[in-house]
C-alpha cells in the first residue's frame, strides 16, 4: 500500500528511530510498503521516519529498471574516508528542493537484511551519499539542517507551494 510521506518541517521527522527487534509479518508488509511508495514517489531511497514508522528501517534502488530493491535493517553506517565531496541532493520530505551536501563519499554499511542475512560492505559514490541521508532520516536529520538558515526558509516556503498544488490537483 501507498504510505503517506511528511513532509519539512514536519516535527515528527525529528523523532529518533529505535532498532527493529524482530524481522515479523509487520516489518516485512512496511518493507513492501515502503518500495512501493519509494518508486511511486520515484525516490532511490526511504527511511521509515519519512512514512511516520520510527524504526531503523531503510530502503533503496539505485538501479536503471526500478526493479533491484535493497533493504537495510538497523544499519550502521562508518565513513571510510576523511574528505568530503559535495554532492547534489534532495529529499521526498523537501519536494523540489535540491542542494549541495557534503559527505565522506566512501563508507562501510554493517546491517541485516528483510532475510535477518548480515550486510557487510564498503560502498562508494552515490550509494555512499544516499545511505548517508538515510541514515540520517533515522536520527532525525533532514538535509537541509547543512544549509544556510537563508536555503532552510526558501526550503519551507518551496515546500508549502508544491504541497499547496498537490492539494488542489487532488
Ligand atoms: O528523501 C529521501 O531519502 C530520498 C532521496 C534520497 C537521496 C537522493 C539523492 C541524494 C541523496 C539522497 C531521493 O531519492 S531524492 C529524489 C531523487 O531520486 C534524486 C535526487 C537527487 C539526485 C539523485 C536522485
Ligand atoms: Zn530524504
Amino acid at each position: 500500500a501507498l504510505l503517506p510521506i511528511l513532509s519539512y518541517p514536519d516535527p515528527r521527522l525529528r523523532t529518533i528511530a529505535k532498532p527493529v527487534k524482530e524481522v515479523d509479518d509487520e516489518i516485512k508488509t512496511l518493507i513492501t510498503d515502503m518500495i512501493e511508495t519509494m518508486y511511486d514517489a520515484e525516490g532511490i531511497g526511504l527511511a521509515a521516519s519519512q512514512v511516520d514508522q520510527h524504526v531503523q528501517l531503510i530502503v533503496m534502488d539505485l538501479s536503471e529498471n526500478k526493479d533491484s530493491p535493497m533493504v537495510f535493517i538497523n544499519p550502521k553506517v562508518t565513513p571510510l574516508v576523511e574528505e568530503k565531496q559535495p554532492y547534489e541532493e534532495g529529499c521526498l520530505s523537501v519536494p523540489d528542493v535540491y542542494d549541495k551536501v557534503e559527505r565522506p563519499n566512501k563508507v562501510r554499511i554493517e546491517a541485516i537484511d528483510e532475510n535477518g542475512q548480515v550486510i557487510d560492505k564498503e560502498v562508494e559514490g552515490l550509494l555512499a551519499v544516499c545511505i548517508q541521508h538515510e541514515m540520517d532520516h533515522l536520527n532525525g536529520v533532514i538535509f537541509v539542517d547543512y544549509l544556510s538558515r537563508l536555503k532552510q526558509t526558501r526550503a519551507r516556503d518551496k515546500v508549502r507551494k508544491v504541497l499547496k498544488v498537490r492539494e488542489k490537483q487532488g
